[in-house]
């Protein structure tokens, strides 16, 4: 073994690319794309970056197969990290600092530096060991997955570069596991960012009327409570895992009417508004969700008016929930299956991501496309304070990953499978 196969080699790598500030809404992607490039040069393998949008740099990295025809293998993950809050976390959130139980934190050590990074030690490794992939392997590093993604993992799947890469199906993104099975994620929910606002009559502070524009709100507020609850208790009773039911959650609230010492306080303002962030699973009927808030959150006999600030629809053109298949049709679930249990892991039953990610916009395209980050026996500490990896599951990552890729990029398809649409 090479000195850079060492534990502590591999551990440090990582380290370096956490210290990396790449925290939205100012992400340092020039430092990211050339830590990136500069690793993709030590594996040898070919690399660019390419800014679909001017400076918001797509890194794209090749592992050429031996037979280029068959449809490849993605590896996606996003560079970005969700800001932190220095003084609120116990380790500095770009430190990248081990305690003394070999716990790493840093912003992005589960979203989702760790995935990029195993992705390549995994590649060391096999490259090591002497495999040669048969199907051509793409890195994707994608900036701005943390506002959207749409400068990012969109463009790259619209792009000229992504067609040429032909790709058969894509890994992104899963949740860490506190049990210790893996999870992995077929689907995922999409996001409603909602705005409702009310109208009303102004008057004075000390007047009882009716159809003021805080009222009319507060009924709405009130009945979208009432639907969170119904959601949430069904998780709660079991019956439904967090992915299967709609979240509705406020996040932010606004009306009176300012003054220097805060707000005037005997004026009833005449517009009031409420913020949700509303996430529709696949399986949700998202007509009946449109009827609910065009009548019970936000009805025009209450004076109110609704916009959204970004609305995916979790159904295809069809009218068919965008879902990857996990059954025998889809020969890459079973395949992930095999490949988790052969390095000695344990995968549980599929699962609808509840938050979202870039995998939709592959899976738009009617790419199988499925979520997975192998962090077992962690609490889920995306976007929270000291979210940290341990050393041994990062390390035990990489050889999931070394599984999985071995058996992706050597898997030979059905007799006739060259790959090509054209063929058809
Ligand atoms: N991944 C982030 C989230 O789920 C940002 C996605 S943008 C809707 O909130
Ligand atoms: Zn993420
Ligand atoms: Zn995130």
């Amino acid at each position: 073994a090479d000195v850079h196969d060492d534990d502590d080699s591999i551990v440090a790598r990582f380290q370096r690319y956490l210290r990396i500030n790449t925290a939205q809404p100012s992400p340092d992607y020039a430092q990211s794309t050339d830590f990136l490039l500069s690793e993709a040069k030590s594996l040898a393998l070919e690399g660019r970056a390419v800014e679909f949008v001017p400076g918001k740099p797509v890194v794209l990295l090749r592992w050429p197969g031996s037979d280029p025809s068959l449809p490849s293998v993605l590896l996606n993950s996003h560079t970005d990290v969700q800001p932190a809050e220095d003084g609120k976390w116990s380790h500095p959130p770009f430190a990248a600092r081990a305690d003394a139980e070999g716990r790493i934190y840093a912003r992005g050590s589960q979203d989702m530096k760790c995935v990029g990074m195993q992705y390549l030690e995994a590649i060391r490794r096999l490259k090591r060991s002497g495999f040669a992939p048969l199907r051509d392997v793409y890195l994707s590093f994608v900036p701005d997955e943390e506002i959207g993604g749409h400068d990012g993992a969109a463009k790259l799947a619209e792009s000229d570069e992504f067609r040429a890469m032909n790709v058969g199906i894509v890994l992104d993104e899963g949740l860490a596991s506190p049990m210790e099975y893996y999870r992995a994620f077929y689907g995922e929910r999409c996001p409603w960012w909602l705005v409702i606002k009310a109208t009303g009559a102004p008057g004075h502070g000390a007047k009882l009327y009716d159809n003021t524009a805080m009222e009319n709100l507060l009924k709405s507020i009130e009945s979208v409570r009432r639907f969170r609850a119904s959601q949430f208790n069904l998780v709660k009773a079991g019956l439904k895992a967090e992915g299967e039911v709609i979240s509705v959650n406020m996040v932010f609230l606004k009306a009176g009417t300012p003054s220097p010492t805060g707000f005037v306080m005997n004026l009833q303002p005449s517009e009031a508004e409420a913020g949700f962030d509303v996430r529709v699973p696949p399986t949700a009927d998202p007509k009946a969700l449109m009827t609910r808030i065009a009548e019970e959150w936000a009805p025009i006999s209450r004076n109110m008016t609704f916009e959204f600030k970004q609305k995916v629809s979790p159904h295809d053109a069809l009218g068919n929930p965008i879902l990857t298949a996990t059954d025998s049709s889809n020969p890459w679930w079973a395949l992930l299956e095999e490949a988790v249990k052969k390095a000695n892991g344990k995968l549980g039953s599929p699962e609808i991501f509840p938050a979202s990610t870039d995998a939709r916009y592959f899976r738009d395209l009617g790419l199988p496309a499925i979520g997975f980050s192998p962090m077992a026996n962690t609490p889920v500490l995306l976007h929270d304070h000291n979210e940290f990896l341990s050393k041994t599951e990062y390390l035990r990552g990489i050889e999931i990953y070394e599984s999985i890729i071995k058996a992706y990029a050597s898997h030979a398809g059905p007799p006739g499978d060259g790959g090509s649409k054209d063929e058809l």
